[in-house]
This record gives C-alpha cells, structure tokens and sequence, in this order.
C-alpha cells in the first residue's frame, strides 16, 4: 500500500559553480561568487512506520557509543537494540546496488542518534553523516526518540556524472524522463564536479527535519538553520572543514559568498561522543555566545544578466582537489608577501566581474550591443592572474590543455568568456555566453572535433570534451512535487 502524501516529503537542492575565488574563499578576508545550477539532488523520504517501538523504554534501549567493538556483552546490547530499531533504507535507484540500511542507535550522555549501517557493501559517509546529524537533531528538538521507519530516495540530476553507455541510451530512449539509469555503482559513477555531496547533505538533512519538525512552508524561516546542521554534517562526512561555498550555494542558491570562521564547527566532536547532541543544538542554532556564525551570502538568488547564460564542457578527467588546495595553501604561508599581492589584485579584479554582471543584470538596457565586452575583459584578466598563481605554485589551477580549450572555445562568436572554477585542474570548464541557441550549435560543432594539440605543462591530458546540459540555476534548496518522481519512488 502506498504511503499517504501526509507521510512523504520531498525537496532538492542545487549544484555550484565557483566563478570566481577559488582559493582565496578558504579565508575570510576573500569572497568567492558561486553559482547555483538547475542540475539538482532530489531526497523524497516517506514514513515506513512510525511509534512501534516495542520492548524496553529508550533509555534501557540507549547504546553504549564508547563500547570497545570486540566486547561481546555490548554486542549483546546491540543486538538486543537491533531488534527494537527503527530502520532507514536509502536508495538511489539510478545506480547499481545503491542502497544502503541502517538502524538507529541512540547513543547514552547526550551523544545523540547514530545510523549504523546494517546491509553490506562499501559505505556512503555523506549518507551516514547525514542522518546521524540530522536525526541528533530532530530528537533533540522535538524530544522524540521515536522517528519509526522510514524510506529515502535519491535523485540526480544527469550532469552530476559523466555519460555512460546506460544513461547515453536512456536518454535516448526516454528523451522526456529527468532522471536516467546510469548502470553502473555509484563509486564507479565519474563525477563531473558539480558538487553532488554539498546538494546531496543539504536536500537530506533539510529533507528529514522538515519531515519530522517542520511544515514544508516553513522551509525559508528554517533555511540558516538547515545551512547551520549541512555544513556540519558536510564538514564531518568529508573529513575536513573547507570554506563551505558549495553547502552555501545549494542552500541559499547563487551568492556572492564570504565562509563561516572553523573554530565554529572545530570543537563538535564526534555522533556518539558525551553531549554531541548538545553541541550540534548550539551549532544549528546558533546560541554559541562564543562561536556565532558569521557566514555572509550577499545578494542571493542572485541572476545573470539578461541575454547571459552560462554552459560548462565536461572533460572527461577529474581533479584531486584535497592535494591541490594542500599545495597552494603551503605555498601562501610560505611566499606570503607574493602571494598577498597576487590574492589581493585577483580580489579587486573578481570584485569588479561580480559588479558588472551585477550592474548589468540590475539595468538590462546597459548592454545595448548585447557584447558583454567588460565582462569578457575581466574574465580574461581573471585567467591571467590565475596563470600566474599556476606558476608560483606549480599548481595545475589552469594546465596548458584547459588554456588551450578556453582560448580555442573563447573565439567562438557569441562566448564572451570562461575560467576554470573552484579549484580548477582537470575539471568541467565554464563559460559564459550569449543566450542564444546558434552559440551552443556552434560550441557543441567545435567540440565534436576537438582534440587537444598542446602538451601539458603538468603532464595532464583531457578526454572527450562535451557540453554538458546545466544552465545558471539561482534557487537553493526547496520543496518539491510528488509527481515528477513517478516511476522512482
Ligand atoms: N546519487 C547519489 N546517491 C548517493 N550518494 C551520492 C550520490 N551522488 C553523490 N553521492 C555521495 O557524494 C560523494 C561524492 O562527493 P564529492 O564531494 O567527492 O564530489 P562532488 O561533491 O560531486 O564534487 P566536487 O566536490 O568536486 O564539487 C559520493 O562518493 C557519494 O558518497
Ligand atoms: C579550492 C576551493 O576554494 C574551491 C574548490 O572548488 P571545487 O570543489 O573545485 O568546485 C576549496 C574550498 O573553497 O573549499
């Protein structure tokens, strides 16, 4: 029997494009402009079942978390758990094998609700984190220990990974479908770096408290602190604390960014661990008189200007982003008076970008000769400077091959430019231009040709170069209909 609609919730979140400020935003004396992008990560949670749980009060039920894993009484104290758990199924039916079952443990001394993963296969820490944090959260909030089963479906949008022969034929097959079946694991998926884990937390965190806490018009009264709990489970999942711009994004959507200071997220500790839950509380709403958030998105949901749009190519490759932002950051501390000079100019000239596209965007007739030139001058200038810091910091930011593309991609009629954005390298490009199909015709007849001739100053090399189908997509996160996933959930 299919669930009632009272007991499904739905919503999505965007990808990102950092334009500009990639590096610099990692300190907060810098902004970064991000982008959101209509290609989105959609999370439908339905109710399973809801106030069952039988057997032994919560607190009897309560898991030791510090438990020594080999220790056979607490295993007993688990299995004894498992069978009064609440159950949560994630699946993301657009890969193969990608469901993942988790049971949940409420942890004793305030260390919250942890998901364990019960099924096996390898693990999806972005998943897991998540619903750790989320559901420490809500129990706190709505002092419930009680969530009942639930099922969570994952969506995304195609551009989120390379094509594969499955989703080229899909596609194909089923021009109309939004969603496609990519055949493969989800860890054999290559990603094009749009930004699917930051989407991803966000929809899922914010998916889940409005399920159990809120309505879903409360979406925007509640959206700092749905950007409070998914940086922090973002940070957790990944492992480290980065500037965040790409939570921010599918959260508040296009913005121009200036990152939260670490120390907020620094001393949260980990799920399990005596008073988490009070921590994460303090954190989602912000009542740390110590550590209050300072994270700005100026002029959000913010638009391209009129007659723009915006197009990345894909280039089959990929980056290591952790070991290039390593580097560059070694590299500053250690050449600072350099470095602060190459910063600061590429500050003014980022600044000046973001101005005109705003200006233009503001007075629509300011660009009678549908041009663009001083957009177009100052991305080229952009690309210079980010030359340079290729150079000092023998960093592939902007490699000879992707100089190659831009230039090659930039002299067609109607591209008024393009950068390599966030952290650059070996991934997606992006341009913009004017918005008129006959430039995406032209673009996509140079690159069915394309092949790249120049030798790569850091031994890289591009693949296949294709345009991918994301546009500019200016929402965050937001509420969505039952209907479009028929057939999926
Ligand atoms: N459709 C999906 N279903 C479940 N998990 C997903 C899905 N898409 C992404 N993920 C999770 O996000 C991880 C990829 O995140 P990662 O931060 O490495 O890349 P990204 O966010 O797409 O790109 P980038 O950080 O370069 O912008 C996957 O390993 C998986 O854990
Ligand atoms: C290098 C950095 O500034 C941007 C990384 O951007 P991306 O993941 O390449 O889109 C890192 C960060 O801001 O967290």
């Amino acid at each position: 029997m299919s669930p009632q609609p009272s007991s499904i919730t739905a919503l999505s979140a965007p990808g990102k494009v950092l334009l500009t400020g990639g590096y610099l935003v990692l300190d907060r004396a810098y902004t970064g402009t991000v982008f959101a992008l209509d290609a989105r990560i959609h999370v439908v949670v339905q109710q399973k079942r809801r106030g069952h749980r039988r057997g032994p009060s919560t607190a009897s039920a309560d898991v030791r978390s510090t438990a020594p894993s080999g220790d056979a009484h607490d295993n007993k104290a688990e299995d004894e758990v498992v069978e009064e758990q609440d159950t949560i199924v994630v699946v993301s039916p657009q890969f193969k094998d990608a469901i993942w079952e988790y049971g949940v443990q409420r942890c004793e001394n305030g260390g919250g609700v942890k998901a364990v993963q019960k099924s096996k296969g390898p693990r999806n820490p972005f998943v897991e984190t998540s619903l750790s944090y989320a559901l420490t959260y809500i129990s706190y909030v709505a002092d419930s220990k009680d969530f009942g089963s639930l099922t969570v479906t994952i969506l995304a949008d195609n551009d989120y990974y390379s094509e594969t022969a499955t989703s080229k034929d899909w596609s194909i097959k089923a021009p109309s479908e939004r969603f496609v079946h990519f055949g493969v694991p989800l860890l054999e998926a290559h990603k094009t770096g749009l930004g699917s884990s930051a989407a991803l937390v966000t929809a899922l965190v914010s998916a889940l408290v409005i399920h159990r806490t809120m309505q879903a018009s409360d979406l925007a009264v509640g959206r700092d602190k749905l950007h409070n709990l998914a940086q922090a489970a973002h940070c957790a999942a990944q492992g480290k604390v980065g500037s965040g711009f790409d939570v921010a994004a599918a959260v508040y959507g296009s913005c121009l960014y200036k990152r939260f200071s670490p120390a907020i997220l620094e001393s949260i500790g980990d799920v399990g661990s005596s008073g988490f839950d009070e921590r994460l509380f303090a954190i989602v709403e912000d009542v740390d008189p110590k550590h209050p958030w300072d994270t700005e998105c100026v002029d959000f949901g913010m638009q391209l200007p009129r007659g723009m749009q915006m197009v990345l190519c894909d280039v089959e490759c990929g980056s290591q982003t952790p070991s290039m932002v390593k580097k560059v950051l070694e590299w500053r501390k250690n050449n600072r008076q350099e470095a602060d000079i190459l910063w600061g100019t590429l500050q003014n000239n980022n600044e000046r970008l973001r101005q005109e596209l705003k200006r233009l965007a503001q007075h629509p007739d300011a660009n009678a000769d549908n041009e663009f030139t001083e957009v177009g001058a100052l991305l080229q200038r952009t690309r210079h400077l980010i030359r340079a810091m290729t150079r000092q910091t023998e960093v592939p930011i902007e490699p000879r091959v992707q100089t190659e593309l831009l230039d090659s991609l930039t002299e067609i009629d109607g591209v008024i430019g393009g950068v390599v954005p966030g952290a650059g390298g070996y991934d997606a490009i992006v341009l913009l231009i004017r918005d008129d199909p006959s430039v995406v015709t032209r673009l996509n007849e140079r690159l069915v040709t394309y092949e790249s001739a120049v030798e790569d100053d850091f031994g890289g090399k591009i693949g296949k170069v294709r345009l991918l189908g994301v546009r500019h997509g200016s929402d965050g996160v937001m509420n969505e209909e039952l209907k479009q996933y028929a057939g999926w959930v």
